[in-house]
C-alpha cells in the first residue's frame, strides 16, 4: 500500500525509531495487567507490535500482536482477559533485524528440555546472521527472521544444567546489545549485556520483582523503584528469593547516550540520571557553546522541549510553544509519495503564526537524522513569519549508523555523513546552525569531557567508536553473506 491509499501515513521512515521496550513481573496476581499498563507507558521504545506472555497452572498463554498497547488490549478484545497467571513478561517491538512480519512479534517462546521459556529483548545482535547460519547448517528450524530467535536455539542445544546456565551459555556466544527479560514456570531472569548499552531496571510492587526497560513504567502501576540492572548482570527470581551472577567477561559499560538525548522518556530515571535534567543540562551547555542572537528559544516538538527550556534559561532568551505537534497522528510505517510525505509532517506540525511573526527564533531540536524534519520544520517557521532562524542541535552530528537497537537509516542517507555543517546549513534554510560539541555532551551528563580513550558511553553514531565488535557487517562487507539464511 501506498500513501497515497493511505493519507493518515506520517513521515516516520525518516526519522530515528525507537528500539523496543520490555517488561516483566514475577508473582503477582494481576501480572498479565500490570505488564500491559507497563508496556503502556514504554509505548515511545517501539509501536510496531506489542506482546505479553503469562504463566498459570502449567501452561503459557501468548498474546502477541500488531499495533499499538492500548488498541491491542483496550476493551474491543479479549486480548488481555486471557493473560491469566502471576507471572508475565511483555514487549513493545521495534524491528531492528527480521522486519515486522508477525512471527517476528515478541515476547518469543519455545519448549526445551526442562520446559518452556518466553524471552523479551531490546537491543540488536551483531553476529545473529553468523550464529543463525550455522545454526540451520546443523539442521535447526527457525521460527522467525528476528536476531533474538537466535538466544532461543543456543539456549535450547546447550548441554549445560539448568535453563539460566544454558542461557547463560547461550549469550556467551552472542555479541551485541540485548537488555533480556525471560520467563519460565519457576523463575523470571533480567539480563544485560556486559557493556549496558541498553536500559534495565529493576522495581517492586507487593513484594512482587519487576524488570522494566525505563523507571517510568514502574510508575505508572506505583511500584517502587530498586535499582538498575548491572551491566552483564543476570538476575534470577523464583519463589525462594533473587539471585545475581556476572558471568561474563567484564567490560568498561558504555551505556546508549542516545538515551538520554532522545529515546527515554523523560520522566525516566536510567543509569541513576533523570533524563530530563540531562536533556535541559545539554541545552544549557549548548547555549554556553554556540549563543544565538534571537528574541525566542523555541521547542521543535515532543523531543526538543527540555533541551530548548535548558537553553532558554542559560542564554536567557524567552521560551515559547511556536510550534504545536498534533498527538493524535499515526505511526504507519509505509513510505508515503513525496507530495504525501510533506502532508504527513504539516498534520504532525503547524506553526503558531501569531508567537513566531517578525520574530529572531532559535529553534532546538534533538537530533537531525535526514534532515526531513528540520527543513521542513524551518520552512513552516518562515512562511509563519520568523525574521530569522537559527538552529541549534541537542546531540552532535549524527554521522553513523547504530548496529545497537535502534533503527537507523544506512549512513549514506544521514545528512551529516553527507555534508558538512556549512552545506547543511544551507540545505535546511537557517541563518546559523550548531551541534552540541562531544565534550558538551559528556559534561551535561555529568563526565568532565569525553575520554576518547576510555569513553564512559556509547556515541558511535556520533564518533564511529563502536565498543562491540560486529561480525554480521564484517561479513557482510566481505560479500560473504549471500550464503547465509535469507532474513525478510
Ligand atoms: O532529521 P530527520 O530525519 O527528519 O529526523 C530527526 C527528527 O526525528 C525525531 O523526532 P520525531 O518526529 O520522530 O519524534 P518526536 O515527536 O518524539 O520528536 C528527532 O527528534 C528529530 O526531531
Ligand atoms: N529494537 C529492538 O530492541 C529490537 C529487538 C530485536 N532485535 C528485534 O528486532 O525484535
Ligand atoms: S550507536 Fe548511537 S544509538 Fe546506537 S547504542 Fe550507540 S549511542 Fe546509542
Ligand atoms: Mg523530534
Amino acid at each position: 500500500m501506498t500513501g497515497l491509499t493511505d493519507p493518515f501515513s506520517v513521515d516516520d521512515a525518516d526519522t530515528l525509531h525507537e528500539e523496543c521496550g520490555v517488561f516483566g513481573i514475577f508473582g503477582h496476581p494481576g501480572a498479565g495487567a500490570l505488564t500491559i499498563l507497563g508496556l503502556h507507558a514504554l509505548q515511545h521504545r517501539g509501536q510496531e507490535a506489542a506482546g505479553v506472555v503469562t504463566y498459570d497452572h502449567g501452561q503459557f498463554i501468548a498474546e502477541r500482536h500488531p499495533g499499538l498497547v492500548g488498541d491491542i488490549f483496550g476493551k474491543k478484545s479479549d486480548h488481555a482477559a486471557n493473560l491469566k497467571g502471576d507471572y508475565a513478561i511483555g514487549h513493545n517491538r521495534y524491528s531492528t533485524a527480521g522486519g515486522s512480519a508477525v512471527r517476528n512479534i515478541q515476547p518469543l517462546f519455545a519448549d526445551l528440555t526442562g520446559g518452556g521459556i518466553a524471552i523479551a529483548h531490546n537491543g540488536n545482535l551483531t553476529n545473529a546472521y553468523a550464529l543463525r547460519s550455522k545454526l540451520v547448517q546443523d539442521g535447526a528450524i527457525f521460527q522467525s527472521t528476528s536476531d533474538t530467535e537466535v538466544i532461543i536455539h543456543l539456549t535450547a542445544r546447550s548441554g549445560k544444567g539448568p535453563v539460566v546456565e544454558k542461557l547463560i551459555d547461550a549469550l556467551k556466544q552472542v555479541e551485541g546489545a540485548y537488555s533480556l527479560v525471560a520467563l519460565t514456570a519457576k523463575k523470571l531472569i533480567g539480563v544485560r549485556d556486559p557493556w549496558g548499552v541498553r536500559p534495565l531496571v529493576l522495581g517492586m510492587l507487593d513484594g512482587a520483582p519487576i524488570f522494566a526497560s525505563e523507571s517510568c513504567a514502574l510508575d505508572i502501576i506505583g511500584a517502587e523503584f530498586v535499582r538498575d540492572i548491572e551491566p552483564g548482570e543476570v538476575v534470577v527470581f523464583t519463589k525462594d528469593g533473587v539471585e545475581s551472577y556476572f558471568p561474563f567477561a567484564r567490560q568498561k559499560p558504555r551505556f546508549c547516550i542516545f538515551e538520554y538525548i532522545y529515546f527515554a522518556r523523560p520522566d525516566s530515571t536510567v543509569e541513576g540520571r533523570n533524563v530530563y535534567e540531562a536533556r535541559k543540562a545539554i541545552g544549557r551547555e549548548l547555549a554556553h557553546e554556540s549563543p544565538a542572537d534571537a528574541d525566542l528559544v523555541i521547542p521543535v516538538p515532543d523531543s526538543g522541549v527540555p533541551a530548548a527550556l535548558g537553553f532558554s534559561q542559560a542564554a536567557n532568551i524567552p521560551f515559547e510553544l511556536g510550534i504545536i505537534r498534533n498527538h493524535y497522528v499515526g505511526r504507519t510505517f509505509i513510505e508515503p509519495t513525496d507530495r504525501i510525505r510533506h502532508l504527513g509532517v504539516r498534520r504532525k506540525h503547524n506553526p503558531n503564526r501569531a508567537t513566531l511573526a517578525g520574530k529572531r527564533v532559535v529553534l532546538i531540536d534533538d537530533s537531525i537524522v535526514r534532515g526531513t524534519t528540520s527543513k521542513k520544520i524551518v520552512q513552516m517557521v518562515r512562511d509563519a513569519g520568523a525574521s530569522e532562524v537559527h538552529f541549534r542541535v541537542a546531540s552532535p552530528p549524527t554521522r553513523h549508523s547504530c548496529f545497537y537497537g535502534v533503527d537507523t537509516p544506512n549512513e549514506h542517507a544521514l545528512l551529516a555523513h553527507e555534508m558538512n555543517i556549512e552545506e547543511m546549513a544551507k540545505f535546511i534554510g537557517v541563518d546559523s546552525l550548531a551541534f552540541i560539541s562531544m565534550d558538551g555532551l559528556y559534561r551535561a551528563v555529568g563526565e568532565e569531557r569525553r575520554d576518547p580513550k576510555a569513553p564512559k558511553f556509547c556515541d558511535a553514531c556520533f564518533s564511529g567508536d563502536y565498543p562491540i565488535r560486529m561480525t554480521d557487517e564484517e561479513i557482510a562487507k566481505e560479500g560473504q553473506l549471500s550464503f547465509l539464511v535469507e532474513v525478510s
